[in-house]
This record gives C-alpha cells, sequence and structure tokens, in this order.
C-alpha cells in the first residue's frame, strides 16, 4: 500500500475478513494484517480433513495451564492462524444460536444487540439453501448449506435420537434450537467457505485493499491515549504502520494478547509484567470461557463408509435442555463419524463418537501474559469444570447420548457397543471422574474483552475501546456471554454490526 491506510485491520478470521470487505465496499482505505499466511493448503478446503490442521504451522497451538478441575490436564486450544482464521479450521457448523443470548447481552446495557437487532443481520450474512422462510436470508456472501448427502452412520445416530424421544428439528436456525438436526454447514462446491474467501478474498483487485500475510502484530502504536498505528514482524523485521483506526479482530486469546502488550489492561498487572500503563482496563483477558465436549465411543459391527467427498466427520447435533425449566438448551452433543479417541485410548478403526456438550458454562477463567516480550506467550486457564453446575450438565449430556446409543436405530442397525466410558463407568462417581479425565474444549472461547458497561468491560456497546481513542474490537473476545451453540455465526454477526458502527 503505497498510500497511509485509514484503518488497519488485525486478523484475517471469522470477523476481521467480514470487515475488512465492508469496509473497502464503503470506500475506507483498509491494510488488513494477518499473521499466518495463504489458506490454499488442500488439507483446509476439504471438510473432511478437519483436524489435520492441529498442530501444523496454521495453528496457533494454544494450550491451557493445568486444569484443576480435569486432571490438571492442559488441554490444547487449536486456533487458526492462517487467512480465514478459525474459520479455516472449524466444523464450519452454522448456528445462529438463541434469542435469548442476544437479549440477555441487551439486558446487560448493550443497546442495539437485542435479537430483535441482531436477526436482520444473520439474514444479511446468509445465503441458505434449505426450505423458504421469514427468519432466512438468502442472499448473503456465505453459503449456509443444508442440501448435502448424509453420512449412513449419521442418519442413524438421528433416528436413534428420535427413538429416544428427542424431537427432529427441520431448522434449529429457524424458531427454536430444540431437537437434533442435520448441520448447517458454510460449504461451496464441496469446499470449505471461510469468510475470507467469502467476503475478502472477491475484492483482492480492490486498489483500496491491502492484505499482508505473515505479519504478526505485537502491539498497538500510541499518542498519549490515542491509538496511531500498530508494530508488527514480518521475516524477523519489525515495522511501524500507522493508521485513522485500528480493529482489532485477533480472536478471544490474541486481542487480549495485543492489548496488554500495548498497556491496555489491568494496571496491576501491567505494572508486573513491566508494561508501562496506557488505560486501566481490569477486564481485559477476564471472563475467559468456553463450551466443553466429553466423548462416548461406540464400536460397530459393520464397517462405517468414510466421509463422502466434500463433506465432514461430523454432520449432525442436538439442543437438549437438562432440566426442563432452562430458558435455553444447555447442552449440544455432537456426533462424529469416527471414534474420537484420546491418546490413551484404544479401540477398532471404525466407530463413532457422540460427544456429550455444554453450551452455558458458569466457570469463568483468564488469560494473562506469561512476560512482557512478544514471544513470551500466553498463560492460559479455562478453569474447566470448576462449577458444580457444569459438571452435572455435562455428566446429564454424557448420560443422555450413551442412551441414545442404545437405541435401535444404533443398536441394533449396526451393533453399537459402547466402548468408552465403557461398562466399568456404571456409578455416579466414575462417570464424574471420566468427564474430568476427558473433558475437552468445544473451542469456543470468548469474553476476554466483554462489551459492556460495568467496570470489567473492555470495549462499549459500540465495540470502542474503553480509555483510548481510535481503537476498536470486533471478534469472539466481546461477547459478555457465549452463545447457546457453535460461536462462528456470532462472531461473523458481531463483524458485521462492528462494519455498521464504524461507518455510522
Ligand atoms: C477446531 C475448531 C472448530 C470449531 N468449529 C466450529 C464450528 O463448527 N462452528 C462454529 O460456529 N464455530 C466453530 N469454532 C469456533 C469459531 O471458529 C470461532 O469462534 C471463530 O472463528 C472466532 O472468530 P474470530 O474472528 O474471533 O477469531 P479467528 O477466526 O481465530 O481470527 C483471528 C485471526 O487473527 C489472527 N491473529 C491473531 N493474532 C494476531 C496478531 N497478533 N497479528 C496478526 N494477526 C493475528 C489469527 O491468525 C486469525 O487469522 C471452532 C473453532 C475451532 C478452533
Amino acid at each position: 500500500m503505497d498510500e497511509r491506510p485509514e484503518v488497519i485491520v488485525v486478523g484475517a478470521g471469522s470477523a476481521g475478513s467480514v470487515i475488512a470487505r465492508r469496509l473497502v465496499d464503503a470506500g475506507k482505505r483498509v491494510l488488513l494484517l494477518e499473521a499466518g499466511g495463504s489458506d490454499e493448503n488442500p488439507v483446509i478446503q476439504d471438510p473432511a480433513r478437519l483436524g489435520e490442521i492441529w498442530h501444523s504451522s496454521d495453528d496457533w497451538d494454544y494450550f491451557t495451564v493445568p486444569q484443576r478441575h480435569a486432571a490438571d490436564r492442559r488441554l490444547h486450544l487449536p486456533r487458526g492462524r492462517v487467512l480465514g482464521g478459525s474459520h479455516s479450521l472449524n466444523a464450519m457448523i452454522y448456528v445462529r444460536c438463541a434469542p435469548q443470548d442476544y437479549d440477555h447481552w441487551e439486558s446487560l446495557g448493550n443497546t442495539g444487540w437485542g435479537w430483535k437487532d441482531v436477526l436482520p443481520v444473520f439474514k444479511k450474512i446468509e445465503n441458505y439453501d434449505g426450505p423458504p422462510s421469514d427468519l432466512r436470508g438468502t442472499g448473503g456472501l456465505l453459503d449456509v448449506t443444508v442440501d448435502y448427502p448424509l453420512n449412513p452412520i449419521q442418519q442413524s445416530i438421528i433416528d436413534a435420537a428420535v427413538e429416544s424421544g428427542i424431537p427432529e428439528n427441520p431448522d434449529y436456525n429457524g424458531e427454536e434450537l430444540d431437537g437434533v438436526a442435520r448441520q448447517q454447514l458454510t460449504i461451496r462446491d464441496g469446499e470449505r467457505l471461510s469468510t475470507w474467501r467469502a467476503y475478502a478474498a472477491p475484492i483482492l483487485d480492490s486498489p483500496l485493499f491491502t492484505v499482508v500475510t505473515g505479519a504478526w502484530v505485537h502491539r498497538l502504536l500510541l499518542d498519549g491515549t490515542r491509538v496511531i498505528g500498530v508494530e508488527y514482524e514480518r521475516a524477523g523485521e519489525v515495522i511501524k504502520i500507522e493508521a485513522d483506526q485500528v480493529v482489532l479482530t485477533a480472536g478471544a486469546i490474541d486481542s487480549p494478547r495485543v492489548l496488554l502488550r500495548s498497556g491496555i489492561g489491568p494496571a496491576t498487572e501491567l505494572a508486573r509484567l513491566g508494561i508501562d500503563v496506557v488505560a486501566d482496563l481490569p477486564g481485559v483477558g477476564e471472563n475467559l470461557h468456553d463450551h466443553l465436549l466429553s466423548p462416548v465411543i461406540f464400536s460397530t459391527d459393520r464397517e462405517i463408509e468414510p466421509p463422502i467427498p466434500g463433506t465432514g466427520i461430523t454432520q449432525s447435533h442436538l439442543f437438549w435442555r437438562s432440566a426442563p425449566e432452562l430458558e435455553v438448551p444447555d447442552t449440544q452433543p455432537i456426533h462424529f463419524s469416527v471414534p474420537m479417541y484420546e491418546d490413551w485410548m484404544e479401540g477398532p478403526a471404525w466407530g463413532f463418537t457422540l460427544m456429550g456438550g455444554i453450551i452455558t458454562p458458569a466457570s469463568r477463567g483468564r488469560l494473562t501474559l506469561a512476560g512482557p516480550e512478544p514471544r513470551a506467550g500466553v498463560l492460559i486457564d479455562l478453569n474447566a469444570l470448576a462449577e458444580e453446575a457444569d459438571l452435572l450438565a455435562l455428566e446429564a449430556s454424557v448420560r443422555q447420548v450413551r442412551a441414545i446409543g442404545t437405541a435401535p436405530a444404533l443398536a441394533e442397525g449396526w451393533g453399537a457397543r459402547e466402548i468408552y466410558p465403557g461398562p466399568e463407568v456404571d456409578d455416579d462417581a466414575s462417570l464424574r471422574d471420566y468427564v474430568r479425565r476427558t473433558v475437552i474444549t468445544y473451542h469456543h472461547q470468548v469474553g476476554t474483552c466483554k462489551m459492556g458497561v460495568d467496570e470489567l468491560a473492555v470495549v462499549d456497546p459500540r465495540l470502542r475501546v474503553y480509555g483510548v481513542t481510535g481503537l476498536m474490537v470486533a471478534d469472539a473476545s466481546i461477547m459478555p456471554r457465549v452463545t447457546s451453540g457453535n460461536t462462528n455465526a456470532p462472531t461473523i454477526m458481531i463483524g458485521e454490526k462492528a462494519a455498521e458502527f464504524f461507518l455510522n
């Protein structure tokens, strides 16, 4: 870019790609800085190869600190370090989540974020190929498909859930979430469709748009409390670049990381790290939370087919309330056509996995810098399963999917036999122990730069960072409370809202 950018967007992930597109469309000169590289790797584009990218150079490959309530294990937190961000390595499931989630955000003082406000944004995003509905969008940039072939085991899992008393829901993004359903996926022509591909890549020819990959932003540049640009490292060189505005879209781990390195965060902690305090914002890195899973793995009498080309290893899930009085479903089991063994597990090559899962966690953790240097790393404490309520809900979800595995469509249709937890896990205490030993992330970290009007809020309801000017944060980190379901669609919505705020 020869001319000075008007806006620097940091991170070409789910939200950043959307914001960049909308700002360029509105005539802004945008520089998009992405730490990772191209998304041309065929593993990324093939929906069936989900997971192969973990621990590769396209994964930030974060780990938590040992989790006290999860058998002292360090949980792996893959995050996309590549164009498309985590949308380049996620399961592509599109869930708008519950209307009550957004009404709750609004009730916290976040005017403009209620369901009535965000529903039109979701409709604008979508190009949905399911049955027509006033609640769904069809002209958006992001293809959302339900029109794909199901692996036979996935159809049997849906049938078994119905046999267990769970209603089938033809559109969990419609009237209500509850029920078992085939997943709606962001796939186009059999290939992953990230927001990078759907929004940003088509405007690469624009003279207003510059994308720099391999550009790892170390910190913000400030003039007093005014953000005037960023400092980034590329191929060993440290580069400073100025702009009128900076939008941080580095995700729930890296956005707070950049803020902390820039002196924006809890004053006492920054002082301890030897970082000059620019703005004392005690909420930066706090309120970290995530959805959690625990696997139930079954063997089968007959071989399960590998994924049909262009489809993935998970194609169905269900939303269920572990207590009927709950306002929204608190569990979301997800179903895989393969056995998802942990390192210490063994079993046959084919089988299937029903993951028990919780989506309204009460536990809250935090993250902070391990040291002041960019490479010092980050200490991530999810505090997984710290709250009894989370354990109870996850145990209920595991019990439910164990029962689904015994329904005729699976037990008789496939000879399904539970191998993990297995028959020896037959009472409450051993189930609790199993859940603590096997809990893993659902990959939905949020909340570390939360939006709000209280003393722990990092951004205001228009996503401007408190205490400084010229800076927005607009990604999954701003969610005050995680949505009841997968976080990609909500994050894309946040990107769209951020662009609207920026331009108006
Ligand atoms: C394995 C996995 C599976 C998932 N499955 C699903 C799913 O099926 N459905 C769903 O709804 N959600 C899913 N999620 C969650 C969803 O993908 C995320 O919530 C969403 O992508 C978050 O978007 P974001 O914009 O906040 O961050 P990201 O998409 O992670 O984008 C952040 C970007 O910023 C870049 N970046 C970070 N730091 C810097 C820096 N300092 N300088 C420059 N660039 C930087 C990163 O490389 C990245 O490209 C999954 C996540 C994972 C990891």
